[in-house]
C-alpha cells in the first residue's frame, strides 16, 4: 500500500486539529486545546488503490515553530489553513507558503498544496471575503487549490483532502524519474528511503494518535 504524507499548517485555532479529526474520525471538537502535534491515519481508496495517508496536525502556536521545518521535510503534501474569522491567521500564509517552498527548495508548482479558510459557518463574524482566498492561490500560481471548509458543519472536508491527493498524485516528480533509474539509481533511492524512515520515526514517536 502507498503512504502519503499529509501535513496541516496554520495559525492557533484556525481549526487544524478540528478539519483533520472531522476528516479522520468523522466528529467535531468542540474545545480547544492546542496541538504540539498528532498524527493520524486513514486509509483511502483513490482511483482503485488504496493508499494510506499520516496525516500531522502541527502545532499553530509560537513555541512550536521551529519544529515546522522538521514536518514540511518528511511532507508530500501540504494543507494551509486559515480562519475566515481572523484576518491575521490569513496573512500568515504567505509567510507558511515561503517556509515550504524554501524547505522543499521548490515552487508551488511542483509542491501540492490546498488552501482552507475555515470556519466558513461563521458567517456573521467573516473577516475574510472568499475572494480573498481565491486571488492568494492565483497570486501563488501553480495550480494550488482553494476551498472554505467548515470543520463544524462538515464543509468540503473530503474534498480538501481529496484535491491535495490527486495534486501528490499529479505533481509526484518520482513518477517522471521512475522511468530512467538504474540499478545503481534504485540502491540510492531505497537508502535514502530508510534514512528518511528513520528520521520519520523518530519525528511521529512523540504523540500518535490511530484510529486503526
Ligand atoms: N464554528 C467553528 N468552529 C471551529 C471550526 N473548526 C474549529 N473550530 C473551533 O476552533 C477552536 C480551535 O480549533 P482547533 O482545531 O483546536 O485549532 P488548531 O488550529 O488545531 O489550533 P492549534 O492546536 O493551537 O494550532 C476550537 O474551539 C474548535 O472547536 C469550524 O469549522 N467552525
Amino acid at each position: 500500500m502507498t503512504n502519503l504524507k499529509i501535513v496541516i499548517l496554520g495559525s492557533g485555532s484556525v481549526g487544524k486539529s478540528a478539519v483533520t479529526i472531522q476528516y479522520v474520525n468523522g466528529e467535531f471538537v468542540d474545545q480547544y486545546d492546542p496541538t504540539i502535534e498528532d498524527m493520524y491515519r486513514k486509509v483511502i481508496e483513490f482511483n482503485g488503490d488504496h493508499i494510506m495517508l499520516e496525516i500531522m496536525d502541527t502545532a499553530g502556536t509560537e513555541n512550536f515553530l521551529v519544529m515546522r521545518d522538521l514536518y514540511i521535510r518528511n511532507g508530500q503534501g501540504f494543507i494551509l489553513v486559515y480562519s475566515i474569522t481572523a484576518k491575521s491567521t490569513f496573512y500568515e500564509l504567505d509567510n507558511i507558503k515561503e517556509q515550504v517552498c524554501r524547505v522543499k527548495d521548490s515552487t508551488t508548482s511542483r509542491i501540492p498544496m490546498v488552501v482552507l479558510g475555515n470556519k466558513c459557518d461563521l458567517e456573521k463574524d467573516r473577516q475574510v471575503a472568499s475572494k480573498e482566498g481565491q486571488d492568494l492561490v492565483e497570486k501563488w500560481g501553480g495550480n494550488v487549490d482553494f476551498l472554505e471548509t467548515s470543520a463544524k458543519s462538515k464543509i468540503n472536508i473530503s474534498a480538501a483532502f481529496d484535491q491535495l491527493v490527486k495534486q501528490i498524485r499529479s505533481k509526484d516528480p518520482s513518477k517522471s524519474k521512475k522511468k530512467r533509474t538504474s540499478g545503481g539509481g534504485l540502491i540510492i533511492h531505497s537508502l535514502l528511503l530508510l534514512a528518511t524512515a528513520f528520521t520519520q520515526k523518530n519525528v511521529y514517536l512523540i504523540n500518535v494518535k490511530d484510529d486503526e
